[in-house]
């Protein structure tokens, strides 16, 4: 992964206002009148409030709320199922609202896909003329097609199930045909809407893993909805979490678990298993160590299978390495503070 970005999709100050008059609403809402009250006194749902996202070329954003905090407002947005009460969404330096339906129909087809939380597979056609749909919608000949199926689904470990049907699949495996699919249609942004929530928490882990797997090697720009924070924090390069249809808090998921910026964030961050999640990077020092450490830790190391290596020995102090190079030193009282969540009355930790 380079340091070095580009945003593929810009959200600038949206606002999604749901009711009969929505635009006569909006000096109301930037007046700061609250979702409750608009309901109660306009009768309007506010569902998004000057959203102002940047979605990176390449890296996963995570958008995560609770249930009615706009998500899949937010998403719909980005493939203009839902037009904005206000504000600008740019794909590409492109405002899609000036769209035209061509150009509109060519977003949807192939610059993005779709992965969705109920599979979206067609129960008549076999699990081959699933994954390669999206190449016949573009009338793409029957032979290119099945090859460019075929790879994808041997990519996601469905090489053997072409010619069964969804309902001979359990459930993972048709997220893995809705995975296919999606990268059949070779577009560079995957949006997936609660893609995952639908598994068992097994199964659940495991499409984790090959999401993971397949962006190490594909780079796609992907906007992935989540309610669940483990599944946020595990596959995010770029969080964003939506509370009452406002951004409470965005940024690198290990910089919010170590800086939760209010209490509803703090609140939400505290069951977390911190050890899992943080990584030796976000909580080394970056000064060159001294001779003598105890041997090397890598920087994308877990706190877990640090304290592991220290086997109890509190005092140990490790070099951190990345890709080779020495980057920093990780002494276990640094490892320890992170691990405890801010007491009442302190300061915040600093985040790498
Ligand atoms: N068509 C609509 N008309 C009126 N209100 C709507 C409409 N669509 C969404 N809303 C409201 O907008 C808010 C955001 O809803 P949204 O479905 O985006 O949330 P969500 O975070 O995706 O929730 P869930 O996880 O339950 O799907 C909610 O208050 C919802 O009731």
């Amino acid at each position: 992964m380079t340091d070095t970005t580009t945003p593929q999709i810009r959200i600038r100050g949206l606002y999604k206002i749901f009711g009969d008059t929505p635009e006569r609403m909006l000096d109301k809402v930037r007046a700061g009148m609250s979702k409750p009250d608009l309901l109660a006194q306009e009768n309007h749902v506010l569902g998004l409030e000057d959203i102002n996202v940047d979605m990176e070329a390449g890296r996963t954003t995570v958008v995560m709320g609770l249930s009615g905090s706009g998500k899949s407002t937010l998403i719909r947005h980005l493939n203009r199922l839902i037009d904005p009460t206000a504000g600008e969404i740019l794909i590409d330096g492109e405002d899609i609202m000036k769209l035209g339906p061509t150009a509109l129909r060519d977003l949807r087809r192939t610059r993005m896909s779709m992965v969705f939380q109920k599979f979206a597979l067609l129960p008549h056609r076999t699990v081959l003329e699933n994954a390669a749909m999206p190449l016949e919608v573009r009338g793409v000949a029957e032979a290119e097609r099945a090859e460019e199926g075929r790879k994808w689904l041997d990519r996601v470990g469905l090489a053997g199930y072409e010619d069964s049907h969804p309902h001979q699949l359990s459930g993972g495996m048709q997220q893995r045909v809705g995975i296919a699919r999606a990268l059949t249609s070779n577009s560079d942004i995957m949006l997936m809407d609660e893609a995952f929530s639908a598994l068992d928490p097994l199964i659940r882990t495991d499409m984790q893993n090959l999401l993971l797997e397949l962006q190490e090697e594909l780079h796609k720009t992907i906007v992935f909805i989540t309610h669940d924070l483990d599944e946020a924090l595990k596959l995010a390069d770029h969080l964003v979490i939506l509370n009452e249809g406002r951004v409470v808090q965005q940024g690198e998921p290990q910089h919010i678990l170590l800086n939760p910026e209010d209490a509803y964030i703090e609140e939400f961050v505290s069951d977390i298993n911190r050890a899992r999640v943080l990584r030796v990077r976000s909580v080394m020092q970056k000064t060159p160590p001294e001779a003598d450490l105890h041997g090397d830790v890598d920087a994308d190391d877990n706190l877990e299978s640090v304290i592991a290596r220290a086997g109890g020995d509190v005092t140990r102090h490790f070099r951190v390495l990345r890709r080779g190079q020495v980057v920093g030193q990780l002494a276990m009282p640094d490892v320890i503070r992170a691990l405890v969540p801010r007491l009442p009355g302190e300061g915040r930790d600093d985040a790498a």
